[in-house]
């Protein structure tokens, strides 16, 4: 079926909308970073770097490490963005922009986040580098997109549900990584659930001049714990990519460079050393 010319929308250039990019323009292998700048820190150690595009915050970097080709594309803040990044790149693998119709063979990207967070534990310090078990989304993104959530995550979800069920107005979804990445991109880091929040101040917990609206929100964040599962830190585009990438048939891993501790009040004098640690550790495994 031909997707209409208002729900695809290719650029007079054939690239699409948002991101900029024509078909082919990216690698099967993608890192994503939220923020622009970090686009050049991850490509810097590119061994070549075949282009560089861009419109708006969703600059891009294809190019190789050894015969490997990667793709460096920002994101921006927030699952918003998410919800344009995910369904550009994927409609750049796998519709057709001469027919406009679904490829008949699809393709699964592997999608990498490298972001900022901060941890919500007492034992997960700054400067740790976590990779996300699952994410679980405060936002409204997958209100609008039909999912099937494993036994496992409908399992899990129920107790998240229970735990914060007198937040009316919430209402949570939760997916898993992508086990392949998770165990070899992921492998030996500490793990844990990501809650991915609709905002920085007060939807993590934060408080400069406006009142919260929910009173001690990284202690009921903390204080989960399922079947050994807990929530280890807080961002905001993690559980969006998850969701996502599922809906969509890709593979999807987040690492978090943890620059803050909510639980010690402390924010890294140095986050670029960090997020550079955790750049380097994803491109020596993707
Ligand atoms: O460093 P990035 O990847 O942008 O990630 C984190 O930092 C931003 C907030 O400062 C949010 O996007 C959050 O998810
Ligand atoms: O605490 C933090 C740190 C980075 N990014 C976030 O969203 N939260």
């Amino acid at each position: 079926m031909k997707i209409a010319e208002s729900d695809l929308i290719i650029n007079p250039d054939g690239s699409i909308y948002h991101l900029n990019l024509l078909p082919g323009d990216i690698a099967e292998n993608i890192i994503t970073v939220g923020d622009p700048d970090r686009v050049s820190d991850v490509s810097k150690y590119f061994d070549r770097i075949e282009y560089k595009k861009g419109k708006r915050e969703f600059i891009t970097h294809t190019g190789y490490v050894g015969k490997k080709r990667i793709t460096v594309i920002s994101t921006g803040i927030g699952t918003d963005n998410i919800d344009i990044v995910f369904n550009e790149l994927d409609a750049l693998v796998n519709i057709d922009f001469n027919t406009r119709e679904v490829k008949k063979s699809l393709t699964s990207l592997n999608i990498i986040r490298v972001g900022t967070s901060g941890a919500v534990q007492p034992d997960i310090p700054m400067g740790t580098i976590l990779a996300s078990s699952h994410g679980l989304g405060m936002d409204a993104l997958m209100n609008f997109y039909l999912s099937q959530p494993s036994a496992e995550e409908s399992y899990l979800l129920s107790a998240i549900q229970m735990h914060f069920g007198h937040l009316k107005h919430i209402h949570p979804y939760l997916t898993a990584a992508d086990e392949s990445l998770l165990n070899t991109v992921g492998k030996d880091l500490p793990k844990g659930i990501t809650v991915t929040a609709p905002g920085f101040y007060a939807p993590q917990g934060r408080m400069v001049r406006a009142k919260n609206a929910v009173p001690d929100f990284i202690k009921l964040i903390n204080s989960f714990n399922s079947n050994q599962h807990r929530i280890t830190n807080l961002e905001m585009e993690t559980a969006g990519i998850y969701a996502l990438a599922r809906v969509l048939g890709h593979k999807a891993l987040s690492i978090n460079a943890i620059l803050a501790s909510r639980v010690k009040f402390e924010f890294s004098q140095d986050p670029q050393k960090i997020v550079d640690q955790a750049i380097r550790l994803v491109l020596e495994r993707i």
